[in-house]
């Protein structure tokens, strides 16, 4: 058995590979970004050869920086930015078409004429998500409509479909395997989370031949092993998948029903261990897979906020008004407050729980006085905000308190936030010790499969804290504070 394990980060700008040993602690990594393109307002491509080519040159790094071999290597988790559709031909291996990423808004259209017909209900029941361009299904069905003869081609099984784990872990393969997992499938709008299958009904309204879609199989088991002129000569297990969010829930250990995660990246993603029980949310959340363990499916409830640290990139690049994401806690602090000032930063729309497309940013409550201060603190402060827009619905509709918040992704180490996130939620917020849990979390997926790690009790054990962030303020403050911010997102939706 290698002493080590990959785990592959395939993320929306970047790749990274990392080394974990035993205990979990990172022993080398690497990291490589790639182009976006942007080919008309509102639509976000990639293209899959760059995204293959990145992965193989950040294993390469990680094996010659380390010094290590191959053979080394125990096992590959793969962990990956969800809902990225790629499409490609079954024998060449070329995909025909860019892969259509999450945020990409280019089928709107498919998305409303379900509406128009009426089908919203039907998805959410039978897959627990929105009706919305964000999951795989209407990219799928774009991609056929929009590649000349891709549909015939598709219905004689010529074309594959998938996620980007499915295609990583195609190629790493050679070709040997077509699959993802539940969590990934759970992301496409095309599988039915209830019945644990495919849903034919789904595939037809989208005109989608169900030969394209990979076989659905657990997070963690071994699906292949990488092909030797692949994977610099030598055979390896590619043995845990999962989507990125549902990874981090796992590398923060949080196993048990009632458990909480939110990842401060681009956006935020809360997501709560529902158990084997799928909640349904009436107010905006996903419901959706965490993962597939020893036979059995968890679930789990997401919110998603689309703008977080992309509105501190946003202060940076577009407003100039910091020079690096970390400025923007020292100033923040320069002041005691706000002044008053709101920043709702809907750049792309509001996420879970307006799910409202339509809105755009907006700025309330300057005067006079405001000054640059109390604009970015007003920034800092919205992903606050969000955050707990989020919780309050996941505690409405799961009717579980959520006492603990586990925090991840680059955001948290601005401490000002973290603890103005712990003050307006009222709960303590736990730093993990570990700062790539999503990337752990691939790494316990793969491990657990092979016997790397022994079990989740193991993994769990695992789990350290960096810090603890308890509410200071007052209640009376609070709430105040959290109205405000209720009274400028509802003026924003006004504006449109
Ligand atoms: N000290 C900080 N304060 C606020 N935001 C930060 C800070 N450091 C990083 N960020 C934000 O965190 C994000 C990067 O986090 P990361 O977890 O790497 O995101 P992703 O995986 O989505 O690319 C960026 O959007 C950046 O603006
Ligand atoms: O690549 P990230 O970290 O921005 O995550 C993207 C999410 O998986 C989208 O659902």
């Amino acid at each position: 058995m290698g002493k080590f394990i990959l785990a592959i980060d395939q993320g929306t700008t970047s790749t990274r590979a990392i080394l974990f040993d035993r205990q979990g602690k990172i022993v080398h990594s690497a990291q490589r970004e790639f182009k976006q393109f942007f080919p008309q307002p509102g639509w976000v491509e990639h293209n899959p050869n760059e995204i293959w080519g990145s992965v193989l040159s950040v294993i390469a790094s990680v094996l010659t920086e380390s010094g290590l071999q191959p053979q080394e290597i125990d096992s590959i988790g793969i962990t990956n930015q969800r809902e990225t559709t790629v499409v490609w031909d079954k024998n060449t291996g070329q995909p025909i078409y860019n892969a259509i990423v999450w945020q990409s808004r280019q089928t709107q259209e498919i998305v409303e004429a379900l509406r128009k017909n009426e089908k919203e209900e039907l998805i959410r029941k039978k897959t627990g998500l929105q009706l919305d361009p964000y999951f795989s299904g209407s990219k799928v069905k774009w991609i056929l409509d929009h590649v000349e003869g891709a549909r015939e081609r598709a219905s004689k099984g010529e074309l594959l479909f998938g996620t980007i784990d499915s295609y990583l872990i195609w190629k790493l393969s050679d070709g040997a395997v077509h699959v993802t997992d539940y969590s990934n499938a759970s992301r496409t709008m095309l599988f039915n989370i209830h019945e644990l299958k495919w849903d034919e009904e789904l595939c037809d309204l989208l005109e989608i031949p169900m030969e394209m879609l990979p076989e659905v199989r657990m997070s963690s088991e071994i699906y292949a092993t990488t092909d030797a002129s692949v994977f610099f000569g030598t055979e390896i297990p590619i043995a845990g998948a999962a989507g990125d969010q549902q990874c981090a829930l796992f590398g923060q250990a949080c196993f048990h029903e009632g458990m909480a995660k939110n990842t401060y990246g681009t956006g935020c993603f809360m997501l709560l261990n529902t158990g084997d029980k799928p909640v349904q949310s009436d107010n905006g959340l996903l419901t959706t897979i965490a993962w597939g363990l020893d036979g059995k499916v968890t679930y789990a409830l997401e919110g998603s906020v689309f703008v977080a640290g992309s509105a501190i990139q946003w202060l940076r690049d577009g407003m100039r008004m910091i020079q690096k994401a970390e400025d923007s806690e020292r100033y923040a602090q320069k002041v005691a407050s706000t002044d008053g000032v709101y920043v709702v930063p809907a750049f792309v729309g509001l996420g879970t729980p307006y799910w409202d497309s339509d809105v755009r940013g907006a700025v309330f409550g300057l005067t006079r006085g405001t000054e640059k201060e109390h604009f970015i603190r007003a920034t800092v402060e919205a992903l606050a905000y969000q955050t707990k827009d989020v919780l309050l619905t996941m505690e409405k509709d799961s009717k579980m308190d959520i006492d603990l918040l586990r925090v991840d992704g680059g955001a948290v180490s601005n401490a000002f936030l973290m603890q103005f996130q712990s003050d307006l939620l009222q709960i303590e917020v736990e730093q993990s010790a570990y700062l790539e849990t999503t990337a752990l979390g691939a790494a316990y997926l793969a491990g657990l499969a092979t016997g790397f790690f022994e079990s989740c009790e193991h993994v769990e054990s695992l789990w350290a804290k960096e810090k603890t962030y308890s509410p200071k303020m007052a209640i009376e403050k609070r709430d105040d504070l959290y109205n405000g911010w209720k009274k400028a997102v509802a003026a924003a939706r006004l504006f449109k």
